[in-house]
């Protein structure tokens, strides 16, 4: 048989570290202004909605345009490598306008919009290059997410894909504890940004190995009759709607990840407000969270490879984020050691979860459908990235004011909401893979 490049453990592994790199500095930018959240409003005068329309402006292309499907289209028509030094670009543009928001634009300026109203132009900016930014970042996801399953295929598919989650929540964790420290260095709200966006120039830079890998393994495919398996389809859509299996996985992704990303958004505030943490050290504690996951993702990615398990591990996860949030929402439990052992087992919760999640999705659904798959799962998953920011924001404008500061209360039972029906669909998903034997219990890799 032929040995193609995708056969060399150093090729493919060089491949994973290139793609994840670049998906890290993206992951990165997309949580950098989370800290600065008291400074937004200290500084710059945003109060909790302007935050949470900027947050949520994360699914203005995305979720109401239907970009990331078109992102899904142009992965199939142009493929991976261009879809990707495109996807890297867009992100690059977006993290730009935001820089130049936040930067250059006079936060006292007012313009009028037609149905919006009045807002700042500053906001509108900034939200429009985050809007820009999160279009590239998610079709950067479904794209990295298709390059492993095409370097990977029949060889440590799971582990890799944990491996890749693994560098992506270090660019979370950079963005939880690097924003504060560069703004005190510098004096500047824009530098954090602007550092992401030289990092993102770097990403992008490294992303040109793949692509010069790729073309090798194209070439050597070329000479085998390829499976039309990695194409996205339309008529696939229908398919995927018609499979009671992926909602239950769509549901339970969208109300966990809505349960964890949009809370980080909020969490450095949080921990100053419930837990008096000092406002310097206070994107420590969540900065904690993509620390531990970055060890556990691909730990518990190799358990549900051998084991499997995973129906039983997304329950677990669940389970365990209904405890964080229970203890988060009792008033007197507020020392901060409180909140560092709650953001500990909110990592593992975070990594139990999509270390099972995303490689199940392959067991719903088959291969032909996958690429269509995934990027409909990020697409629900984005109306709860981008929603629910915008929910607490308004929430803790309209119920939580307390003098200058804000009471959490009401978005702790907020994300306790979400992750208490986020089990429900866990234990529909636990017995739809009883019924339909789609082998969501048994290890990945066959003896
Ligand atoms: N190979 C599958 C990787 C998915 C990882 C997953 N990412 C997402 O779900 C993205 N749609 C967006 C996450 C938003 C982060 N700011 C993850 O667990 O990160």
């Amino acid at each position: 048989m032929v040995q193609k490049i995708s056969d060399s453990v150093a090729a493919r592994w060089t491949v994973l570290i290139a793609v994840s790199l670049t998906m890290m500095c993206g992951y990165f930018m997309c949580d950098v202004m989370s800290p600065l959240k008291t400074l937004l409003q200290e500084i710059m005068g945003w109060d909790s909605v302007e935050y949470g329309v900027f947050s949520s402006s994360y699914g203005w292309l995305n979720v109401i345009l239907l970009m990331l499907i078109v992102g899904g289209v142009i992965l199939d028509k142009k493929g991976a490598r261009f879809t990707g030094v495109f996807a890297t670009g867009v992100m690059l543009i977006g993290a730009v306008l935001k820089y130049y928001g936040i930067e250059f634009i006079d936060p006292t300026i007012r313009t009028t919009l037609p149905f919006f109203g009045e807002m700042r132009l500053q906001l509108l900016v900034t939200s429009l290059g985050y809007a820009i930014f999160a279009f590239g970042y998610e079709t950067m996801g479904i794209t990295a997410t298709k390059i492993i399953v095409r370097w990977f295929k029949g060889k440590e598919m799971a582990l890799a894909l944990g491996m890749q989650v693994a560098f992506a929540r270090l660019g979370t964790m950079l963005a939880m504890v690097a924003p504060i420290p560069i703004y005190n260095m510098f004096g500047k709200l824009s530098t954090p940004i602007l550092f992401c966006t030289v990092l993102l120039l770097f990403g992008f830079a490294i992303f040109m190995v793949f692509v010069v890998m790729d073309r090798k393994l194209d070439k050597e495919r070329a000479q085998e009759a390829l499976a039309d398996d990695e194409k996205f389809r339309f008529s696939d859509i229908l398919l995927i709607f018609r499979n009671r299996g992926f909602w239950y996985i769509a549901m339970l992704c969208l109300l966990f990840y809505a349960a964890v990303f949009p809370f980080l958004k909020f969490a450095t505030e949080f921990m100053i407000i419930k837990f008096n943490v000092n406002p310097e050290y206070a994107g420590i504690i969540p900065g904690l969270l993509p620390l531990g996951t970055l060890f556990l993702t691909p730990l518990f990615g190799g358990i549900y490879d051998k084991k499997g398990k995973g129906a039983t591990i997304m329950l677990i996860g669940t389970l365990m984020l209904v405890g964080v949030y229970i203890t988060f929402s009792i008033t007197g439990l507020n020392h901060w050691l409180v909140a560092v052992a709650m953001m500990i087992v909110l990592g593992i919760a975070f990594s139990l979860v999509p270390s099972a999640m995303w490689p199940s999705v392959a067991k719903i659904i088959p291969m032909e459908r996958l690429g269509s798959a995934y990027a409909l799962i990020f697409w629900v998953q984005n109306i709860g990235l981008a929603g629910v920011p915008l929910v607490v924001g308004i929430v803790l404008d309209k119920y939580g004011k307390v003098g200058d500061s804000y009471d959490y209360t009401y978005p702790v039972y907020i994300f306790l909401a979400l992750c208490l029906t986020s089990v429900i669909f866990a234990l529909l998903l636990k017995r739809e893979d009883r019924v339909k034997g789609y082998g969501l219990e048994k290890p990945n890799i066959k003896k």
